[in-house]
């Protein structure tokens, strides 16, 4: 059996802990590396719930990918660094998996041509929970018949970026298949500013924040007389790593960027 060699960046995080389980627990993987920007040097043993793991820590992405040639790279870190990482595994020849959200239209394209040009595959997905990528893809089914929508998303409150990587992603698939529309009433006004919520093609994206909640998100659809919801929860971050699993072992197979595990999965 060939092993995987994976690097993983931000492994002390809520994402990142779990991906250390995942790569530690998979027959075939070996973690060689983390990427972690406070710490250079030690081992990944150094840290509390990591016992017995004597991985090499790095802060430079660089120095990681020389040292550890990787076949791929995990990035669930902050957007800003999450690109930077992308941009230079491509540049190493090394495959990323990105679970890292807050990419903007602008980083997808530059990081496609990348792929293009370098020959090699990268997958980013918003969202790795099947359960998740099947409401985004039931949302695009009935985006066909209904073209009023209100996409309701809730979240833990130290996520960073808003509206969630899975709320863009699931507008972006309803406005392939919707009838443009600007919803609600024309008149209507905001009497506290972002009452309405965000504008995705005249789609409100709202954004909820509380201690408590892990990942959820509600789609709601309205016509005459009926309205329709399709719902989705995470309540643990074990949900999404099966999606890293898919993505970890289909990125080795591809040499284009996948934006989405729906354009991955049968
Ligand atoms: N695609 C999916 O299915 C999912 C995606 N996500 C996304 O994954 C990302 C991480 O989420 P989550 O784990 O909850 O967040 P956390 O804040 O728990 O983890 C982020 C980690 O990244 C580290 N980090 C920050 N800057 C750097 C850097 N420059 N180099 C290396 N590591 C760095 C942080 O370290 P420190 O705290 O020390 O700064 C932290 O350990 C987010 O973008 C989130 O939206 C989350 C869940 C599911
Ligand atoms: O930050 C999170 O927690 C999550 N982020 C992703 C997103 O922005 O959609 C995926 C999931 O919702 C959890």
């Amino acid at each position: 059996m060939n092993i995987v060699k994976i690097v993983i960046a931000g492994p002390r995080g809520k994402m990142g802990s779990e991906a250390v389980k995942l790569v530690q627990e998979t027959e075939g993987y070996e973690l060689v590396a983390v990427l972690d920007h406070k710490n250079d040097g030690g081992m990944l043993s150094e840290f509390p719930g990591f016992s017995g793991l004597d991985i090499p820590v790095f802060a430079d992405i660089s120095a990681c990918l020389k040292a550890s040639e990787p076949d791929v790279l995990i990035d669930l870190t902050t957007p800003e660094v999450g690109m930077h990482h992308t941009k230079t595994a491509l540049q190493y020849g090394v495959r990323p998996v990105v679970g890292t959200t807050g990419f903007t239209k602008e980083n997808l394209k530059e990081l496609e041509e990348l792929c293009h040009e370098k020959g090699i595959g990268a997958i980013i997905a918003p969202n790795f929970a099947l359960g998740a990528v099947l409401m985004m893809k039931f949302s695009q089914m009935a985006g066909k018949y209904f073209n009023d929508v209100e996409i309701i998303e809730m979240h833990h409150d130290q996520k960073l970026d808003a509206p969630s990587g899975t709320a863009v992603k699931t507008a972006e698939m309803i406005a392939e298949v919707r009838e443009t529309k600007v919803q609600g009433h024309p008149n209507e006004k905001e009497t506290i500013e972002g009452a309405r919520g965000a504008d995705y093609d005249g789609m409100h994206i709202h954004s909820v924040r509380l201690p408590g909640l892990i990942a959820h998100q509600q789609v709601m659809f309205g016509a005459s007389g009926q309205t329709l919801t399709i719902k989705h929860d995470s309540y643990n971050r074990a949900s999404f790593m099966s999606g890293v699993k898919i993505a970890v072992d289909t990125v080795l197979k591809i040499d284009t960027l996948v934006y989405g595990l729906e354009n991955i999965i049968e």
